[in-house]
């Protein structure tokens, strides 16, 4: 499966960084491909390093202006123009979409992925991963979004939410 991730650009503490390397672990023994920013930057860096050490391929979509961050050993690199065609590269190539824990840039891509399948232009599964209740403040705004009738579909047929890595993969083979 081509799995595109979303995740922070920064190193982060063992908390969120030993999760995120457990994930990739578990994304390379499993034979997926991860399909991600293409940066050796903070925890996009850890992501790769794992995936590659468990057997895992990397196809990396990187952005003209942040190529002095590109991943040195990526299976494939693309190359885009800007961020809005970087974002629609990492949707076109994903069999599934994971987000990790990240600021605006993994904000801006989750948003841009959800809104998409909001309208039906896709329909590939979501999984989020919400090490240490990182994203409590978010599941609480969609929940109320969800039901005050702000949706046109059920948040549940939108996203899924997990705990642990293993459970993220336990969404991707039911969905
Ligand atoms: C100087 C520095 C840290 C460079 C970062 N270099 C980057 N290289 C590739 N993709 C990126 C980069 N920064 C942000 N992104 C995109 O935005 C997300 C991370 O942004 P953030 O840290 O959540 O807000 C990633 O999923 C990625 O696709």
């Amino acid at each position: 499966m081509n799995i595109t991730v979303f995740c922070s650009a920064y190193s982060l503490d063992d908390r969120y960084s030993a999760p995120a390397a457990e994930f990739a672990r578990l994304l390379g023994t499993g034979g997926h491909t991860l399909v991600w920013g293409g940066s050796n930057a903070g925890l996009m860096g850890l992501l790769a390093d794992q995936v590659k050490a468990a057997g895992g391929k990397l196809v990396g979509i990187q952005v003209e202006l942040l190529k002095h961050k590109t991943y040195p050993g990526a299976d494939e690199l693309v190359l885009t123009r800007d961020l809005a065609e970087r974002k629609a590269q990492l949707l076109a190539r994903a069999d599934a979409i994971v987000v990790l824990v990240g600021g605006l840039g993994t904000l801006d891509e989750i948003t841009e992925v959800l809104e998409l399948k909001k309208h039906g232009l896709h329909d590939k599964p979501v999984v989020l991963l919400d090490t240490e209740g990182f994203y409590t403040g978010m599941r609480v705004q969609l929940e109320r979004m969800d039901a005050e009738g702000f949706l046109p579909r059920p948040l549940d047929q939108l996203i899924a939410f997990a705990e642990t890595p293993a459970e993220v993969f336990t969404h991707l083979t039911t969905a």
